[in-house]
C-alpha cells in the first residue's frame, strides 16, 4: 500500500497560554480523494487548514503529534522546504481570493508567470482558462475588474497550471450567489478531475458535499467527532453536531437534500 497524501496523528494545537484549539486529530487523506471538513463556527477548520499550510502564526502552536505528507513529517520541513510545498504540492484557494493575485499586474500575466514556474507550454493558460469557462479578454483583466466568482475560478485556472497534489477550498462559495457559486463549483470540479489532485473542502454548505466530497469528517470543538463516507453522512449523520448540520441545511433547503 503507498502512503496516504496526508497522514495526521494525535495533532494538537494550542493557544500559548489558552485552549486547545485541535486535541488529537488523527485521519488520513488518500491522493485524488475528495473530502469535506465540516463543523459549526469555531470548530477549528481554519486552524487545521492553516496547520496543512505551515501557516500557525503565535499565539498559535503545533503542541504534538504528526502530520506526514507523502511519509515525510512535515514539522520537520525548513521554511524553504514549506514555501515549495505552498503552491506546488498544496494550493490554497479560500474566501478572498483576490489576496492570492497582484492588484497591480493582469490576471494573464499572473497566469503566464505560473505556466513558466510550472513548465507548462505557452498554450496552457488559454486552454486553463477555457476549462474554468472563462472568457480569454479576463487574461487583460486586473483583479479589481473580476467579481468575486471570477477570481475563485483564475485560482482554478492556476491549481491547473501547477497541478498540485492537494486543493484546499476553505468556504469557497461562502460569499457568492447561488448561479455564481454552481460555476465556481463546477471550475473546481473541472480542475480536480483534469489534475487529479486531492480535495479538501472545508464548508458549511452540505449542498458542496452532496456534490463533490467523497468522505467528511466532522469537527466540533477541536474535536473529530464523526468520519463518514458523504452518502451516509447527508442521509444518516451519526454524531450530534453531524446531525445539527444536516437538519439545519434540510431546513434551509425545505428538505431537498
Ligand atoms: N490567532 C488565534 N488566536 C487565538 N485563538 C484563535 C486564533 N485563530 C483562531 N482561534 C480560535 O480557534 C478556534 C477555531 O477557529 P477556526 O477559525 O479554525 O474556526 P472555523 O471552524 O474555521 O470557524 P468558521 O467556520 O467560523 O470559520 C476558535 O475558537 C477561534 O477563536
Amino acid at each position: 500500500m503507498p502512503d496516504p497524501l496526508l497522514q495526521i496523528r494525535e495533532l494538537s494545537v494550542q493557544a500559548a497560554g489558552g485552549p486547545v484549539l485541535l486535541d488529537r486529530l488523527t485521519f488520513d487523506l488518500a491522493a485524488g480523494e475528495r473530502l469535506a471538513l465540516l463543523g459549526g463556527s469555531g470548530a477549528g477548520k481554519s486552524v487545521l487548514a492553516q496547520c496543512l499550510l505551515g501557516l500557525l502564526q503565535p499565539p498559535l502552536c503545533w503542541r504534538s503529534g504528526s502530520i506526514r505528507w507523502q511519509g515525510q513529517e512535515m514539522s520537520l520541513l525548513s521554511s524553504k522546504q514549506w514555501h515549495a510545498l505552498r503552491g506546488n504540492g498544496i494550493f490554497l484557494i479560500f474566501q478572498s481570493p483576490g489576496a492570492l493575485l497582484d492588484p497591480l499586474l493582469s490576471v494573464g500575466y499572473q497566469l503566464e508567470q505560473v505556466a513558466q514556474r510550472a513548465q507548462r507550454p505557452p498554450a496552457a493558460v488559454e486552454q486553463a482558462l477555457a476549462l474554468v469557462q472563462l472568457p480569454a479578454p479576463v487574461l487583460h483583466r486586473h483583479a479589481h475588474q473580476l467579481s468575486g466568482g471570477m477570481k475563485q475560478r483564475v485560482l482554478c485556472a492556476m491549481a491547473l497550471l501547477l497541478r498540485p497534489q492537494l486543493v484546499i477550498a476553505d468556504e469557497p462559495t461562502s460569499s457568492l450567489d447561488d448561479e455564481t457559486a454552481q460555476e465556481v463549483l463546477c471550475a473546481l470540479l473541472a480542475m480536480q478531475q483534469a489534475t487529479g489532485c486531492a480535495l479538501l473542502l472545508i464548508t458549511h454548505d452540505l449542498r458542496l458535499v452532496r456534490q463533490h466530497a467523497q468522505r467528511v469528517l466532522v469537527l466540533e470543538r477541536g474535536r473529530i467527532v464523526e468520519q463518514a463516507p458523504a452518502e451516509r453522512f447527508l442521509t444518516a449523520p451519526a454524531s450530534r453536531a453531524g446531525a445539527a448540520l444536516v437538519q439545519a441545511a434540510r431546513w434551509l433547503d425545505g428538505q431537498s437534500l
